[in-house]
């Protein structure tokens, strides 16, 4: 599912986002949806990102692989001030989604969640019917009738892949579906709000090998629509969905590039070493 770069899309020059020390020398100027600059993030005093800048780039799918505690949901969590949620938490430098800052305090929060939506590791289908599960979350940001809210639940069943599986059967519980099916209502839940960004935090974890390939080739349909990012334990999967990837030790940010690149010819040895297995 990689792709080269459309030539007259890449440029010669260094990217202006690498900062000194991050192995990038060569990223193309693909327009960037969401861009992480010098970010900092804390967990009381602790801190648990260093200055870390990595570009998302409009629909492409950006993969976060690093061992355990690096810092990749953390990131995640920042991209859609999840973290505002908790008290003591707080991150310093700049995320910016279409050029505005998403750290600004005065920044609406809710407009800020439907722009960019998540997904979970366990899928979490609210205890409701497959239909009330899309159209709850709808109702939060919108008011619409019901023939356009019918329209919009097929539509996002439907982009979610699993429309076929639920169409007769609507008013089942969002409970009664099977894990792989779960995941899927819980994407169609966040892609019935139109984001722009979708983020998944391992979304395969909890998953079987099948439904883990329906979920991949989901994500990699859902990039002709959205700039998406995935943290991943699964060096395959990054290898299988995603164009670009971005490779966290101890909260810094080691290396970023594309894919294909990243994986056959990283140019940090912690890159190589983690991707071959010899730590992680
Ligand atoms: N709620 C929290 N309070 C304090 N520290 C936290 C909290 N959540 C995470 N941390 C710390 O922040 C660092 C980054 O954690 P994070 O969960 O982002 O890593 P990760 O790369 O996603 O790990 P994993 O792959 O295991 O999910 C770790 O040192 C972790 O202990």
């Amino acid at each position: 599912m990689n792709e080269s770069i459309p030539h007259d899309r890449v440029q010669e020059t260094a990217h202006p986002l690498a900062p000194e020390g991050l192995a990038a020398p060569e990223l193309p100027a693909l327009p960037e949806k969401m861009s992480v600059r010098d970010l900092d993030f804390f967990y009381g005093d602790s801190r648990a990102l260093k200055k870390v800048c990595v570009p998302l780039f409009d629909r492409k799918v950006t993969a976060f692989i690093g061992p355990s505690g690096c810092g990749k949901s953390t990131l995640l969590r920042v991209l859609n001030r999840m973290y505002d949620l908790y008290p003591g938490q707080h991150a310093e430098g700049q995320v910016l989604l279409d050029g505005e800052n998403v750290l600004d305090p005065k920044l609406d929060l809710n407009a800020l969640r439907a722009r960019v939506g998540m997904v979970f590791q366990k899928p979490t289908p609210f205890p409701m019917t497959i239909y009330e599960n899309i159209a709850f979350g709808v109702r939060l940001y919108e008011k619409i009738g019901k023939a356009d809210m019918d329209e919009r639940v097929e539509k996002a069943l439907r982009g979610a892949a699993i429309w076929d599986e639920v169409k007769d059967k609507l008013n089942a519980s969002g409970l009664s579906l099977s894990g792989g099916q779960q995941q899927r209502l819980c994407i169609a839940r966040t892609v019935a709000i139109q984001p722009e960004v979708i983020l998944f935090d391992e979304p395969c974890s909890a998953l079987d090998p099948i439904s883990t390939a329906k979920v991949e080739e989901l994500i990699d349909e859902l990039r002709q629509e959205y700039t998406i990012a995935i943290v991943t334990h699964n060096m395959q999967q990054a290898v299988r969905v995603s164009q670009y990837t971005a490779f966290m030790y101890l909260g810094e940010m080691v290396e970023f590039g594309e894919t294909s690149q990243m994986f056959q010819a990283p140019k940090e040895s912690r890159t190589q070493d983690y991707i071959t297995g010899r730590f992680g």
